[in-house]
């Protein structure tokens, strides 16, 4: 694999999620580090003035609970655990929310728990959430809602958190910030001699047995964790850099596409072949359209998107962004799409050419019901 050729595809990617840990975070557990986090926020409102969107998702509630209540250890108990994180989390959030504030980006604070994202109904919502509040330029914050989860349903460390959220938001690029430069070959905590690696593949079972469960005294997970979300990430197709969030400049420079900052996970296959497995493989749809003849052949030989004028009915109760079933006029059904617009909008514009679908509806997000990349022929 050619390193700098998927390292120049960090230069226009759009979507990020950054995810920033606790030893980061609250300056190895001294108290939110607001300095750092301001050089974060600068960066961000670099990339975000590049027109690239982000979403933050951060560690360091229990960190900074302890640090406020003055706890020395980590408390073992999950009630405790639980208490140290409520109080940190109003630090937490409000600190993004102050340096965000002075580059005139509002923040938006998610607390998620497993069960939001295993619930189809909730993780819908809390997906057209999150792409709401990006439409509208603002960045995210993101942490586990740990007041409530229970220590069977827990993330229990934010890296895997951050995977589901680049999951979630279809995100290019997932950057983990944490304590050390990236993925050494060996723990380079207990290994001095350990080498950094700057380009991997995402899922390469090898990179398992180089990283160590055991995280600093403030984390979770280590980098093992680390290792697993990058995999996770891949299967929706989004590349992933574990890097220091102490290296100056590290997001602006992973934006650049610098060689050398950080781990580069790299998918093995593009977004777009994973987003086309992910619909392949996917059960349940809310509907289903049925085409005409001439729209059929389009999607099965031309690889063209599905336009209105094509649709001759409608089926079922389905929202923007559902999955629906694509069935031809005899009835066949060879296709699978992610819909741009519900059902009750849909049937209006069953044969209507897209011209006609802002005067139909009262406006008009996309010419096509299905976009040719979320379209995919079974
Ligand atoms: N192969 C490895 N390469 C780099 N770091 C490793 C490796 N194996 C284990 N680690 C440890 O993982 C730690 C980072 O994990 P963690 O403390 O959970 O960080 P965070 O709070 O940022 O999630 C590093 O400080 C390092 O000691
Ligand atoms: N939700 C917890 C996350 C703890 C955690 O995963 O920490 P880390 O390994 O530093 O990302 C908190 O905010 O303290």
């Amino acid at each position: 694999m050619d390193g700098m050729m998927s390292r120049a595809h960090l230069s226009t990617d759009r979507r990020w999620v950054v995810k920033i840990g606790s030893a980061m975070v609250t300056g190895n557990g001294a108290g939110l580090d607001m300095a750092a986090i301001d050089r974060w926020a600068q960066q961000i409102a670099a990339l975000r003035a590049a027109g690239r969107e982000v979403v933050i998702v951060t560690s360091g509630a229990v960190a900074e609970g302890m640090a406020r209540l003055g706890w020395q250890d980590r408390p073992t108990a999950l009630p405790q655990l639980q208490a140290a994180a409520a109080v940190g989390q109003m630090g937490l959030v409000q600190a993004y929310a102050d340096v965000l504030r002075r580059y005139d980006i509002h923040t938006a604070q998610i607390l998620l728990t497993h069960e939001d994202l295993s619930d189809r109904e909730r993780y819908l919502n809390a997906r057209s959430t999150l792409r709401v509040l990006l439409g509208l330029g603002v960045v995210p914050v993101v942490n586990e809602n740990d007041t409530v989860a229970t220590d069977e349903i827990r993330f229990g460390d934010n890296d895997t958190l951050a995977a589901l959220v680049a999951n979630l938001v279809e995100a290019d690029v997932l950057v983990i910030l944490t304590d050390q430069l990236g993925l050494f070959d060996a723990d380079p905590r207990r290994n001095p001699t350990a080498k950094l690696l700057t380009e991997v593949v995402a899922g390469d079972p090898a990179l398992e047995s180089m990283a160590s469960p055991e995280g600093g005294r403030l984390g979770r997970g280590g980098m093992y964790t680390k290792v697993m979300a990058a995999k996770r990430a891949a299967q929706s197709g989004a590349a992933t850099i574990v890097a220091s969030g102490a290296e100056p400049e590290v997001l602006v420079r992973l934006a650049s596409a610098e060689p050398g900052v950080g781990t580069l996970f790299q998918p093995a296959q593009t977004r777009l072949a994973a987003r086309k497995q992910w619909l392949a493989g996917q059960l349940r749809a809310q509907g289903e359209v049925q085409v005409d003849a001439g729209a059929a052949a389009a999607l099965r030989q031309g690889g063209r998107s599905l336009l209105p004028i094509g649709v001759i009915r409608v089926d079922g109760k389905f929202d923007r962004g559902d999955l629906v079933r694509i069935i031809d006029e005899t009835g066949r059904d060879f296709a699978r799409g992610l819909v741009n617009y519900s059902a009750d909008q849909a049937r209006k514009l069953c044969r209507q050419p897209s011209s006609a679908i802002a005067d139909v509806l009262g406006f008009a997000e996309e010419d096509e019901l299905i976009h040719r990349d979320n379209l995919v022929i079974l």
